[in-house]
């Protein structure tokens, strides 16, 4: 009886946290789009964060205060969908709950980028009392996925900055309530962008900055 015990308790012991080889796989595609994403310009002073959903319990993100241009493997921990770290004395990023509301959220959702470009922040600034950036006519709206044309009108929700994380995750809540989006900004900070995987991902976060870059151009040659 008491090794009957014993040896399921060493099972369970041996047991990994979440699957090490995963894991990996996902720090390695983090650390490439942080790598390149922060050479544009848009991750500066260790701005920005990055995760990837592991399966329906875990996300691999990136851990608070590091420089995004030159992370590691070391740089990369594991949570759980509460944001509790796994396996690891970590701190994971400052923002790690607005990623796992996403995942909870969205059950198609695989990987969240979000980035703090000078256009992103000017733009979530310029629209932060309308709550929303009102694009319209790009061609590039085919960037964003289950969008097959120009001629639309695509909101982009802008909601206000907290530090508290759970003011903030409400305020994000209420306005993607009934929207069909692929990112939101948050006023005087940055853009937050998400896909099916972190390819998807990328593509809608650079969409999003080349329409807001379009549109700032343009509020310029309309003044
Ligand atoms: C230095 S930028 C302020 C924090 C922030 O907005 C950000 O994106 C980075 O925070 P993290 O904890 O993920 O490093
Ligand atoms: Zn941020």
């Amino acid at each position: 009886m008491w090794t009957a015990t014993a040896s399921r308790y060493t099972l369970r012991m041996n047991t990994p946290a979440f699957d090490h080889t995963l894991y990996a796989g996902c720090a390695a595609q983090i650390i490439s789009h942080t790598r390149e994403l922060a050479a544009k310009g848009w991750m500066p002073a260790t701005a920005g964060n990055f995760s990837i959903r592991m399966g329906a319990e875990h996300a691999a993100i990136t851990i608070s205060g590091k420089d995004k241009a030159r992370l590691s493997e070391a740089d990369i921990m594991v949570v759980d969908m509460q944001n509790n770290p796994v396996a690891t004395h970590h701190r994971p990023s400052a923002e790690a709950a607005l990623h796992t509301h996403l995942y909870r959220l969205f059950p198609e959702v695989g990987a969240v980028l979000h980035t703090h470009s000078p256009t992103q922040t000017i733009s979530s600034l310029l629209y932060a009392r309308d709550g929303q950036v009102l694009l319209r006519d790009y061609e590039l709206f085919k960037a964003l996925r289950g969008h097959t044309t120009h001629e639309a009108e695509l909101a982009l929700p802008v909601v206000p900055n907290a530090q508290d994380m759970d003011v903030l995750t409400a305020s994000v809540d209420k306005a993607l309530a009934g929207r069909d989006t692929w990112g939101y900004l948050i006023a005087g900070h940055g853009l937050y962008a998400w896909g099916r995987d972190i390819n998807e991902a990328r593509r809608h976060l650079e969409a999003f900055e080349f329409m807001l870059s379009c549109d700032l151009e343009l509020r310029k040659l309309q003044r």
